[in-house]
Order: structure tokens, then C-alpha cells, then sequence
């Protein structure tokens, strides 16, 4: 199977997913001067307000807060897209002590954490999975999390870290509205991806957003203590540096909002 180790990660994927190699993978680097100011691109709008949290769940590669996407209740709109696009999940990417963990990286400067909210088009496809292997299928949200001061909000994800230590646990997680993780602004950059981990479907509209949020060194110190490892495995695996590096651009155009 796939990790972020020596033996299973990024260098190795191509062997299981030779897509790995395509024209359209992700992360990438981000050159702000390179972008193009694109002014037909709106603002992005999410609505959030009706979302509804269903459970956080450990799944050997990051940990993921699964949400209800049975309507159109929490949305994203606008910016590149055609269509409004469900949320149905978002789960983060960091990196080990004192080291960076964010996937995409601004003029080759990382992150300490990378927040992904993954969409999909519930217009074009009848299911999350079609979404995932179409190549307007999916959007992501990404947002950049730089080590600082406290996060007001994070406290609420990090607190329930405990119960989902090992691989494959799952637990209740409800009323979680992640509007309150979202900066001030939302300026972005947005071009056509892919999946970060396999199977790495090119599928994506990426959305990154130019403003930072800000966590303590604390509260990122609680992710690195979940585990890659399931309970009953004897080697315990510290959940650290789950991110892909930057990919060749392949001659894709990276767009800014205004
Ligand atoms: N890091 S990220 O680019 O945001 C990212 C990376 C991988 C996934 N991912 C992994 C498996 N799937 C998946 C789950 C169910 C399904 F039917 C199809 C999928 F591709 C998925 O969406 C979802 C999001
Ligand atoms: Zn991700």
C-alpha cells in the first residue's frame, strides 16, 4: 500500500498509479509574479451556514472530517467554477517538528500545515466517486496554516485528536461549521489539478487562498500525535510529513483572483 515513508511514498507511487506522471498533477510551486490576474474570475462564495459535520475519522493518511452532501446544504460557487460544488470532506496535510508540512508552496516557501475542503459537482455527476475520476469533477479549498498564535476555533479539532489516534478510527463529530477556520480574505490563486495521494485522479479545480490562517505550535503538535499505525499494529508510526511535494507545472497557466 501507499504512505509518505521511504519504502511506499510520492517518489514510489507511479508504480500503482502511473497518472503520478500526467499533465496535470498536484501540489505545485506557486509564483505569485507568474500568475496571470485574471479579471473575467469572481469571488469565491461558500455557503456554509447549513452545513452538517457528520464524524473525524483517522485514515492511515491524514485525519478527515466527513460531512453530510445528500443536498446542496454547504456549497461552494463562483471564482472558476461553473457549477456549485458540494463539500464533503476536509483533512489536512503537516509536517514534523519544527519542519514544514503544507503541500503547496509560494515561491518555494512551505507552509506548517496545508487544510483541504474537498467539493465535488453534484450538477454533472450522481456520486462523489464519478466526481472523483472526472476532470471537472472535484474543487479544493486550500488554506494555509503558518505556525503563531493560538487558532480560536482549531482548539475544536484538535481536542478530539485523542479519539482518533490509530489508523481506521472513527468517531462522532457534529455541529462543526469549518467557515471558522476561513481568513479574512479570500484572494486566491486557482488552477487544474489533481488528487494529492493516490489514486491522484486528475479531477481537481484547485482554489488556494493567498491569506494564511494562523495555529499555535501547540495545536499542531496534537496532529503529529496520531498515529499512521492501526491499534493492534506493534510499530507505532508518528503521523508526520503526510504531504506530496511540489510537481512539474507542465505548462499549466496559474491563475489570480483581483
Ligand atoms: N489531498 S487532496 O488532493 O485534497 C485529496 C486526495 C485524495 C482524495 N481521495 C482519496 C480517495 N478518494 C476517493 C474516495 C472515494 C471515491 F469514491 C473516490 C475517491 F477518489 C479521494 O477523494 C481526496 C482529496
Ligand atoms: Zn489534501
Amino acid at each position: 500500500h501507499w504512505g509518505y515513508g521511504k519504502e511506499d511514498g510520492p517518489t514510489l507511487w507511479h508504480r500503482n498509479y502511473p497518472v503520478a506522471e500526467g499533465s496535470r498533477q498536484s501540489p505545485i510551486d506557486i509564483i505569485p509574479l507568474q500568475a496571470v490576474h485574471d479579471h473575467s474570475l469572481g469571488p469565491i462564495i461558500l455557503s456554509y451556514d447549513h452545513c452538517t459535520s457528520i464524524n473525524i475519522a483517522n485514515n492511515g493518511h491524514s485525519v478527515v472530517v466527513e460531512f453530510d452532501d445528500s443536498d446542496d446544504r454547504s456549497v461552494i460557487r463562483g471564482g472558476p467554477l461553473d457549477n456549485p460544488y458540494r463539500l464533503k470532506q476536509f483533512h489536512f496535510h503537516w509536517g514534523g517538528k519544527g519542519c514544514h508540512g503544507s503541500e503547496h508552496t509560494v515561491e518555494g516557501m512551505s507552509y506548517a500545515s496545508e487544510l483541504h475542503l474537498v467539493h465535488w459537482n453534484a450538477v454533472k455527476y450522481k456520486n462523489f466517486g464519478e466526481a472523483a475520476t472526472a476532470p471537472d469533477g472535484l474543487a479544493v479549498l486550500g488554506i494555509f496554516l503558518e505556525a503563531g498564535d493560538d487558532h480560536r476555533w482549531l482548539h475544536v479539532i484538535t481536542d478530539a485528536l485523542y479519539m482518533v489516534k490509530y489508523k481506521g478510527s472513527l468517531t462522532d463529530f457534529k455541529g462543526f461549521n469549518p467557515k471558522c477556520l476561513l481568513p479574512s480574505s479570500l484572494q486566491y490563486w486557482t488552477y487544474l489539478g489533481s488528487l494529492t495521494t493516490p489514486p491522484l485522479h486528475e479531477s481537481v479545480t484547485w482554489i488556494i487562498l493567498k491569506e494564511s490562517i494562523t495555529v499555535s505550535e501547540k495545536q499542531l503538535g496534537k496532529f503529529r500525535m496520531l498515529l499512521f499505525t492501526g491499534e493492534e499494529e506493534d510499530q507505532r508510526m508518528r503521523m508526520e510529513n503526510n504531504f506530496r511535494p511540489p510537481q512539474p507545472l507542465k505548462g499549466r497557466k496559474v491563475r489570480s483572483s483581483n
